[in-house]
């Protein structure tokens, strides 16, 4: 608890949306100290930054690890970090410690389903590469074999992972006339009934999908998830859809099952490593849209969220129960 008239000690690792800041600063009860940038936090700095801190706002970009928690110290009572997505986190060191942590799952998932289904027809029906012909003179005239791609109509959707956003993008990709929704994960989903969503191993939902796609979470069984031995069994004519995080995809085999036609085409909002150098090889690569991890980037969502995170850290100052707290 707060000693009267005391005010926590809190570091924010990244300039974020206002509604957030405003409501830590509405609350009167911390001392806020912010890295005030558009670019992560040095990791110099936030070893600073977190020094005696009783609360820790960051980012899907800050690595908290036991060096951060011990350059902290013992006052150290919660982290509340502005994504879904809690990789970055040092979980057990973090439960060893006792300090709670908030995250933001549900405010983005719709949001982030949107961005897949976006990049997912962006990718199967090759929109890059077209606006880009449009740019440079390449459009000559209606030509019946230019730039032809994959539609979703009587296709099959293979989804690595059904949890929110997982479900989510199924529910918006059905109407566009899929004929079987195949997913893949640790249990059954009881919600994929509505969609007539068929649980399957991996070995059945690689071969048989037209559109795979990565909602999973990043742990060590999706770590490397899809290799050479993974791309070999997909159909020559799939596509590879990755919102997850970047390193369930090999990238080196990812690039070879591109360019030999292995595989049709790939979309990934995620990469290893973010960003991704501008002279990758993936980037050479007409059929592989690549974008900068924008899955959650709408206004409103991203100001959603960051009031979540200011409201998870408060509660976990003041030693309440917080609107989303990860179980760990
Ligand atoms: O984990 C998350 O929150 C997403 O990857 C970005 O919004």
């Amino acid at each position: 608890m707060q000693a009267a008239g005391k005010l926590m000690k809190v570091f924010v690792t990244r300039r974020i949306p206002q509604e957030g800041m405003k409501l830590l600063s509405a609350a009167g009860e911390c001392e806020v100290s912010q890295w005030d940038s558009s670019e992560p936090v040095p990791r110099a700095e936030l070893l600073k930054g977190v020094e005696r801190a009783d609360g820790l706002l960051c980012m899907l970009t800050d690595k908290i690890d036991a060096e951060v928690l011990d350059a902290a110290g013992p006052n150290l009572k919660v982290i509340s970090t502005m994504s879904v997505g809690f990789d970055h986190l040092a979980v057990d060191e973090i439960k060893k410690r006792g300090i709670r942590v908030g995250y933001t799952p549900d405010v983005l998932t719709d949001a982030t389903a949107e961005l897949t289904v976006a990049l997912l027809l962006a990718t199967a029906r090759r929109l890059p590469e077209g606006v880009e012909e449009v740019k440079n003179g390449g459009w000559s005239s209606w030509d019946p074999i230019w730039l032809c791609g994959y539609g979703l109509s009587g296709s099959t959707v293979g989804i690595i992972g059904l949890g929110r956003i997982g479900m989510a993008v199924a529910k918006r990709l059905m109407p566009f006339g899929v004929k079987r929704l195949l997913y893949s994960g640790r249990t059954a989903k009881p919600q994929a009934a509505e969609l007539n969503g068929e649980f399957v191993p991996l070995d059945t939902l690689v071969p048989e999908s037209d559109f795979i796609v990565l909602t999973c979470s990043l742990t060590p069984e999706t770590q490397g998830l899809c290799d050479k031995a993974f791309f070999s069994k997909m159909k020559k004519t799939a596509v590879l859809i990755n919102s997850s995080r970047g390193t369930v995809v090999n990238q080196d085999d990812l690039y070879e099952a591109l360019s030999s036609g292995q595989i049709a085409a790939a979309g990934m909002d995620v990469t290893t490593p973010e960003p991704l150098p501008p002279n990758h090889p993936l980037l050479t690569l007409k059929n592989c849209v690549v974008l900068p991890h924008i899955g959650s980037a709408t206004y409103a969502t991203r100001g959603v969220m960051s009031v979540l995170t200011a409201q998870n850290l408060l509660a976990g100052l003041r030693g309440t129960e917080m609107p989303k707290e990860l179980v760990l």
